[in-house]
């Protein structure tokens, strides 16, 4: 069946969502606020059945309007692919807009053949302030072409549209944030929560042409900074079900504590697991260090769990190829995707990864993943590319019911308030051990390094009294988490 236009439209906004073309949570503006919503459309030229329909739905958009010009210009560099394909589609010849004149040759800042007199359109994929096509717009008004109307992909609504109007331009838009945001919470996307925040951010946050705010007294404040929110409004922005149990269940239990039991006999486990249960969110497990499993363990494990209300991770890192994930995490001694409500997983091997988990699981609508996106431990060969790209994938629309959260190191490397910190190298009482593991105190993990589950191994199982050290590190990690979500400070 043939889409109509405004299926079309729709289709492309939830496509748009699912390749994290823009995405909710906490981002550093230019105008130097942090806004609850960020838009990315570099990622589209990725996705070629994605820029078919943008070009297909600007050139409609524009014959529709009636709006006729001698020449399209793309805002560079992101709207230059698509304005090319727009060109192409309407048989209409491009001009270039360098950013820098050439030093050699002709020294040019517009590039095409034009002349003096010739009108064009612009078009560029997303406007906040209209800085950015105002720069265009003079560099060619320099050269006499004429220059009335603009089209852009994604309209902020932060006072663009008005300050590119003021210049004789009219903007044209194929969407508005607020019509993006409702096609998204439509179809069940986006929690009304973010609407509003997003809704309250721009009607503060509006921008003048040269970048400064037009009420600079007014606060713009992000409601979906992650970092001040409580996990009881955290668990409506996820979209993995076990992350929204997760958050729950530390609501409730006051707890935000994970312990690695990374002991080798299970009588010691299930004897310490009785002692710490109520203080812990999470219980982490590296089943494969353990010298007598058997079966009736993981049972005793999980009736603990249920018990004492947490969830069991292992910490497995898984880091292979799909079917090797997929048979690791289903079959062999251990059958993990039986018994571990979480597994922790390297982004190393890419999508496939995941892919292999999801396979290995009889459901895995009840499973969740950790990525590891940083290490704790000193000389990891993890960089800051390595982070980001883990984090792509991450937010990646096919698996965001998989991925409950981030293994990480830092409060900037999740943005988004629905899925999970999980901050391994934590203790009281030492800063590191003799095989290159790094520890902080349990405020700096959850204060400085964004922890919202703080892991701690040893600083509470080598502990002569397991329970009265569980306690002590869960009221510290959750006295840390209430400061730091009651803060006024950024
Ligand atoms: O970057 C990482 C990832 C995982 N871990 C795991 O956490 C615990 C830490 O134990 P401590 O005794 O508190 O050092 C352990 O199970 C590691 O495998 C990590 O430390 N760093």
């Amino acid at each position: 069946m043939v889409a109509n236009a405004s299926e079309k439209f729709t289709n492309l906004a939830l496509k748009l969502f699912d390749i994290n073309a823009f995405k909710f949570g906490d981002f550093k503006m230019k105008v130097g606020i942090n806004s609850p919503v960020y838009f990315d459309l570099r990622v589209i030229i990725s996705h070629p059945d994605v820029m078919n329909t943008v070009s297909e739905l600007l050139l409609q958009f524009l014959n529709d309007k009636k709006t006729s010009c001698d020449h399209i210009c793309g805002v560079p560099y992101t709207a230059l692919p698509i304005a090319t394909l727009v060109s192409v589609r309407d048989s209409k010849p491009m001009l270039i807009r360098r950013k820098e004149a050439k030093d050699y040759g002709t020294k040019k800042l517009i590039e095409g053949k034009y002349q003096s007199g010739d009108t064009c359109l612009i078009i560029e994929d997303v406007v906040t302030s209209g800085s950015s096509i105002l720069e265009t717009v003079n560099d060619l008004r320099r050269e006499g072409i004429v220059v009335t109307d603009a089209i852009v992909l994604v309209d902020r609504e932060q006072g663009g549209a008005k300050n590119i109007e003021q210049n004789g331009i009219r903007m044209h838009s194929l969407f508005t944030l607020s019509q993006l945001l409702d096609i998204l919470q439509e179809a069940g996307k986006i929690e009304e929560s973010t609407v509003k925040a997003v809704a309250k951010y721009i009607s503060t946050c509006q921008i003048k042409a040269d970048g400064s705010m037009v009420q600079p007294s007014s606060k713009a404040v992000n409601e979906l900074n992650r970092l001040k929110m409580s996990f009881e409004a955290r668990s409506n922005h996820a979209r993995c079900p076990v992350a929204k149990r997760l958050f729950q269940l530390m609501a409730v239990k006051k707890s935000n504590l994970c312990i690695a039991v990374d002991l080798p006999k299970v009588g010691a486990i299930l004897d310490l697991v009785m002692k710490i249960g109520p203080h812990i969110c999470v219980l982490k497990t590296h089943i494969d260090v353990v010298e007598d499993f058997n079966e009736n363990f993981v049972h005793s494990l999980v009736a603990l769990a249920e018990k004492y209300n947490f969830l069991i991770m292992e910490d497995r890192k898984f880091a292979d190829i799909g079917n090797t994930v997929s048979m690791q995490y289903g079959h062999g001694l251990y059958k993990i995707s039986q018994w571990a409500d979480l597994v922790t997983c390297h982004s190393l091997p890419g999508k496939g990864v995941l892919d292999g988990l999801k396979n290995g699981a009889v459901d895995y609508s009840n499973k969740g993943v950790f990525l590891l996106a940083e290490m704790s431990c000193r000389g990891n060969l993890i960089n800051e590319k390595y982070t980001k790209d883990t984090m792509e994938l991450a937010m990646d629309g096919s698996n965001n019911d998989f991925i409950a959260g981030i293994v990480c190191q830092n409060p900037h490397v999740v943005t988004n308030p629905g899925l999970i910190q999980l901050t391994p190298g934590v203790q009281i009482s030492n800063t590191s051990d003799e095989l290159s593991q790094q520890y902080s105190s349990p405020q700096s993990a959850i204060k400085e390094k964004g922890a919202d589950i703080a892991v701690v191994g040893r600083g509470v199982t080598n502990s002569p009294n397991v329970a009265a050290a569980a306690e002590e590190y869960r009221d510290q990690l959750w006295s840390a988490y209430c400061s730091r979500i009651e803060s006024e400070d950024e």
